[in-house]
Formats: structure tokens, C-alpha cells, sequence
């Protein structure tokens, strides 16, 4: 035996006597660990450069649409306790008076004010522009929903959802952004819907017009956040409103049932979590556990505002998918058990 086969020989019989060949997993753990480690750390470090300043709502100025009902008014009144300036925008000016009334119960010092204004946010806007001055937040909550099937809805409908679930965010949102990039300060609300993440029976014209407010606010986003203005979208799920109650009268049985899986929502609890968000500076804002796999589920490439944030999506997404496909299944088991009742209750009324 040559001097090199020896040495050979005796390494593997060092190794193998000793076992180190079982430690090398474990070794390969402990650099594995290491790096997930360093990896959060360094993550760690530079959250603070993605996490935004909180507004401070004692003595701002608050822009609501949509400001004299439901979550709209429920938002103001988050706001107001909290000690903002309030002007609200709708069109009806006696339900304008009505909220204001309301609103200003909830005072907390005697210098908050609440301003009305009535317009249409779907047409320009840009006249209520210099009645406004300074903004901190403006809140897109005018909004409009209707629901029914995609042919026996007026071509109107749709047109009419865009006008003023997209476009009268635009506008409202071009009055104020030129002095918010001036002032290096700003957060702007664009409240969409769960219908705006995930399309369902009988939304044909609505939810594009919530969809189409992710997309605004996305590119948004990326504009202003150079210039300290942070962009919030909500995804509130059925809540009870007036608007709810409107839009109930012609729903088609399978947008109830479909809805019913999210549950409703009081519209107080909506506004707090919403206005939480917005104060944040948090770009998701949901409502619920349904709300919240949702918005996990359809990040997509939206803007994270913390660790923990795109940590949760990174874990979740797959598990979360998997549980989607058991819910389209039975929205799809839904739409299949309508048609087949109507068709029958049909049959039944020609033999009568
Ligand atoms: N309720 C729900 O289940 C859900 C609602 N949402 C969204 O939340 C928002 C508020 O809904 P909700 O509180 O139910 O609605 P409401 O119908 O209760 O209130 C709507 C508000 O918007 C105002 N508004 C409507 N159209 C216009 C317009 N063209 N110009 C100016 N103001 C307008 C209304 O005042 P006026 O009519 O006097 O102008 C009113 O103040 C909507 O965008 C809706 O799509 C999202 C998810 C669920
Ligand atoms: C992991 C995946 C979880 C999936 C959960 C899916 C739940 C779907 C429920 C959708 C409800 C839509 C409400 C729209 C409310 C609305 O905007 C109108 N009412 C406005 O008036």
C-alpha cells in the first residue's frame, strides 16, 4: 500500500468511525439559518425606509366624497373624533347638512370645522378646487354600485359605473395632488371593494370600475411616493348601508348568495379599519378574514408597506390559492343549482 492509499483509507475511517458524515445535514442547517437570519435582519434594517410617517389627524384637513352616507360618513366621522377639518362632497345638499349635523356631535375642540360642497364628482371637478385649499387626505368614497346579469343591464349602467367609481376618483384626486406634491405630504383613499379583487356573477359593470382604482392607484403610487404621499386602496366587503340596501332591491339571487360567503359588515367598523390604513400609510387596506386572504391572494405586484406585510403574502399565497379553488368551486356549484332552479320553476309555469 502506497503512503497516499493509507491516508486515504484512514480519512474514511476517521469519517465513518466518527460519524461525521451525520453532521454534515446539520451543517448544511446551520449555514441555511444563517442566511434566512442575516436575510431577515437586512430586511429588518431597511424597513423604516419603507414604512411611512403616520399622519397625524389632530388638525388635518380631511376631504371626503361621498361624505353624507354610509361608509363615507362613517370615514368623517372616524376623522372628526380623531380632531381633523372636514369637508364633505356629495351632490344631495340636504344630506350633506344632515352628516355635517351629525358629524359635528364629535367634536373634540371648538376650532374643527366641517365644510359641505355639493357636486357631482363624475363631471370635472376642478371648479371646487380653490374653495379647498390645503389637503392632507382626500378619501374617494363617492361610489355607486348596481348589480344584474351582463345582457339585461342597459348598456348605460356601464358607462355610468365608470363615470363615477373611476373617474370621480380622478378628478377629486387631480384637485388636490398638485398642492400635496408641493407640500411634500398627502395621503390619498381610494375606496374599491372585494368586488374590485375578484369578479363575480352579476358585477359585469361594477366591478371593473373597482379594478380600474387598483390600477390608478398602483401607478400612483409610484409617482408620489418620492414626494411623501401615500396611496391607500380599500376592499371593503357587503356592508350595511344605504347604498347596500339600493343595490339589494334588483341583486340577482346568486350575487346574495355569492356575497353572503363574506359576511356584512357594519359600516363603523369598515371606517375605523379603513382610516387606520390610510393613517398608516399602508398601500392594502381589508376588512375580515375573508378581506384579508383576498388581499394576500391578489398582491400581485402592488407596493408592500412593511416586512411583516410581504413576509405574510410570501408564506401564504400558496395555501391561500388552495383554499380559493374550494371557494370557486361552490360559487360555481351556486350559479349551476340557480340556472337549473329557474329553469324548472319555467317548465313548472308553462304546464300551469
Ligand atoms: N356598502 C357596501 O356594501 C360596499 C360599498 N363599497 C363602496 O363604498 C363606497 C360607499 O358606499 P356606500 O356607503 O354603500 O354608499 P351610499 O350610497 O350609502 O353613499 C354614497 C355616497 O356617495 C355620494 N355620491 C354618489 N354618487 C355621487 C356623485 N356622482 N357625485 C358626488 N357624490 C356622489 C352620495 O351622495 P349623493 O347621492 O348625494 O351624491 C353618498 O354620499 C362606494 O364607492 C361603494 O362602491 C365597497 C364595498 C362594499
Ligand atoms: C382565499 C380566498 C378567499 C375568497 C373569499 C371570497 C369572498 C367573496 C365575497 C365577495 C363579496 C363581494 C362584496 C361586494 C360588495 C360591494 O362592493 C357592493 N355591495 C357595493 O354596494
Amino acid at each position: 500500500m502506497s503512503s497516499e492509499e493509507a491516508l486515504s483509507s484512514t480519512i474514511t475511517d476517521w469519517l465513518f468511525i466518527n460519524s461525521w458524515w451525520l453532521l454534515l445535514p446539520f451543517i448544511m442547517l446551520l449555514v441555511v439559518a444563517a442566511f434566512i437570519v442575516a436575510f431577515v435582519l437586512l430586511l429588518y434594517m431597511i424597513s423604516p425606509l419603507i414604512s411611512p410617517k403616520p399622519l397625524k389627524l389632530n388638525g388635518a384637513h380631511v376631504v371626503v366624497t361621498g361624505g353624507s352616507s354610509g361608509i363615507g360618513k362613517c370615514i368623517a366621522i372616524e376623522c372628526y373624533r380623531q380632531g381633523a377639518f372636514i369637508t364633505l362632497v356629495a351632490r344631495d345638499e340636504a344630506k350633506l347638512l344632515q352628516a355635517k349635523k351629525e358629524l359635528e356631535k364629535y367634536a373634540i375642540n371648538d376650532k374643527q370645522v366641517v365644510l359641505c360642497i355639493s357636486v357631482d364628482v363624475s363631471s370635472d371637478y376642478s371648479q371646487a378646487q380653490e374653495k379647498l385649499g390645503p389637503v392632507d387626505m382626500l378619501v374617494n368614497c363617492a361610489g355607486t354600485s348596481f348589480s344584474g346579469k351582463f345582457e339585461e343591464m342597459e348598456v348605460d349602467r356601464f358607462k355610468r359605473m365608470m363615470e363615477v367609481n373611476y373617474l370621480g376618483s380622478v378628478y377629486p384626486t387631480r384637485a388636490v395632488i398638485t398642492t400635496m406634491k408641493e407640500r411634500r405630504m398627502g395621503r390619498i383613499m381610494f375606496v374599491s371593494s372585494q368586488a374590485g379583487q375578484i369578479g363575480l356573477f352579476g358585477y359585469t359593470a361594477y366591478s371593473p370600475s373597482k379594478f380600474a382604482l387598483r390600477g390608478l392607484a398602483e401607478s400612483l403610487q409610484m409617482e408620489m411616493k418620492p414626494y411623501n404621499i401615500y396611496v391607500t386602496v380599500a376592499y371593503p366587503p357587503d356592508t350595511d348601508t344605504p347604498g347596500l340596501a339600493e343595490e339589494n332591491k334588483t341583486k340577482p339571487l346568486e350575487t346574495k348568495l355569492i356575497s353572503e360567503t363574506s359576511g356584512v359588515c357594519q359600516p363603523d367598523q369598515v371606517a375605523k379599519i379603513i382610516v387606520r390604513d390610510a393613517v398608516q400609510g399602508n398601500f392594502n387596506s381589508s376588512v375580515g378574514p375573508d378581506g384579508y386572504m383576498l388581499s394576500a391572494l391578489t398582491c400581485g405586484m402592488s407596493p408592500v408597506t412593511s416586512i411583516t406585510e410581504g413576509l405574510q403574502q410570501i408564506v401564504t399565497m400558496g395555501l391561500f390559492r388552495t383554499i380559493a379553488l374550494f371557494y370557486l368551486g361552490s360559487f360555481d356549484s351556486i350559479v349551476r343549482r340557480c340556472m337549473i332552479q329557474r329553469e324548472q320553476s319555467k317548465a313548472a309555469d308553462k304546464r300551469e
